[in-house]
């Protein structure tokens, strides 16, 4: 089988002449970012854990009344790390430690708020429609032992952690919910923010397993800026990510797990977009590797029945509300992204653009309004 490719920004660079390459970025991700750097023996953990680390700086202009709001923000990517036929607790436990690992490493880079991928403590099995044993990856939200665990960390490392797990609801009739868990860097847990959208696509099976979410659109004002989650399949619909800027959303988060003939011409405009349209930060988060399962199973497209999922290409990426983003992390890799925001940024592009002052929610709720009533007639004018 021929190897995965491993990311666009090392092909650029690797084919394309300096001068080159400085237009082509420009045009393809907005101004310079700074390259920031970071700790020596952050850097040298990493290589040793076999974690690729990238960190970048986006800048705002200082302001004269308010200070810079100056957040460094980690973003994980990661393969699960035991075979799909382990038991559930081999596999959790698995997870657990090497998560562990790279969270560490985001604290010696000083990271204040972290998120994690879709479902980062078991492996992305609805593919299969199987519900055991993978219904027993699902645990409470609030003392499950992941959240304990990402509570541990969040005290330790004084750190806000966003840790989307696949919640079982005991006390309504064991419900499960595609679920982020937002823990304080006090280790308390702040709230949760379950998946809006569920997919229904490809071998993204997942409405047989958990519920449309039920959350609405909070916002999370935590210690290092007013925070959002929109979990993976969420990113394709405008209005969800709308919604966290219409809340007063600064950072949205889009932890995901997606793969390459899916979705990957997507990847870079739907979180980037989002950023531009609602003037605030996002963060795209999608897991690494290809997950191999014991038995086999079709797609309903007619071809071979199969056990794997195909490959989830990470690419991992923070992108601004001027419409800057950093390079993505690789395709192949586990990795941590760290990048250092000013939160200002986003009233300065208010400010420049106008696109919230310009918004007209109040017409596209009346549109709306009239539009979800049964006997609508859309305006389709005839010649
Ligand atoms: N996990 C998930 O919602 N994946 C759906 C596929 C996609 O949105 O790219």
């Amino acid at each position: 089988m021929a190897a995965e490719f491993d990311s666009l920004e090392k092909c650029l660079a690797k084919h394309l002449p300096a001068a080159d390459l400085k237009t082509v970025n420009q045009i393809l991700y907005g101004r310079e970012l700074r390259s920031l750097s970071l700790p020596e023996d952050a850097t040298s953990l990493a290589s040793e854990r076999d974690l690729e680390v990238q960190g970048y700086g986006i800048d705002a202009h200082q302001e004269e009344l308010r200070a810079a709001r100056v957040v460094r923000v980690g973003a994980i990517q990661n393969k699960i790390v035991l075979p799909t036929s382990a038991s559930v607790d081999e596999q959790r436990t698995a997870l657990h430690k090497r998560i562990g690992q790279m969270v560490e490493i985001a604290a010696m880079c000083g990271v204040n708020v972290l998120c994690l991928q879709e479902a980062w403590p078991m492996p992305f099995a609805f593919c299969t429609r199987e519900k055991h044993p993978w219904c027993e990856f699902a645990e409470d939200a609030l003392i499950g032992p992941t959240t304990k665990l990402c509570q541990e960390w969040a005290k330790k490392y004084n750190m806000v952690i966003i840790s989307p797990i696949l919640e079982r609801d005991e006390v309504h009739g064991d419900t499960m919910w595609n679920t982020a868990v937002i823990i304080s860097n006090s280790g308390q847990v702040m709230g949760k923010s379950r998946k809006n959208h569920i997919p229904r696509v490809g071998d993204f099976n997942e409405s047989t397993y958990y519920m449309e979410g039920d959350t609405g659109h909070k916002v999370f004002e935590t210690q290092f800026g007013r925070i959002a989650v929109n979990i993976c399949y969420g990113r394709h619909h405008p209005q969800n990510w709308m919604m966290y800027g219409v809340n007063g959303a600064e950072l949205v988060f889009n932890p995901s797990a997606t793969v390459g003939t899916l979705s990957e011409p997507m990847w870079g405009i739907e979180a980037r977009n989002a950023a531009i349209a609602n003037s605030y930060f996002t963060c795209a988060i999608n897991r690494v590797g290809t997950e191999h399962f014991p038995n086999e199973f079709s797609s309903g497209d007619g071809k071979p029945a199969h056990k794997d999922f195909g490959h989830f290409y990470g690419s991992t990426y923070v992108a601004a509300p001027d419409a800057s983003r950093t390079p993505g992390l690789s395709r192949t890799r586990d990795g941590l992204l760290v990048t250092e925001l000013d939160l200002n940024l986003c009233r300065q592009m208010k400010d420049g653009w106008g696109f919230r002052m310009t918004q007209r929610l109040n017409l596209y709720a009346e549109s709306l309004t009239e539009a979800i009533k049964p006997d609508y007639k859309p305006p389709i004018v005839k010649e």
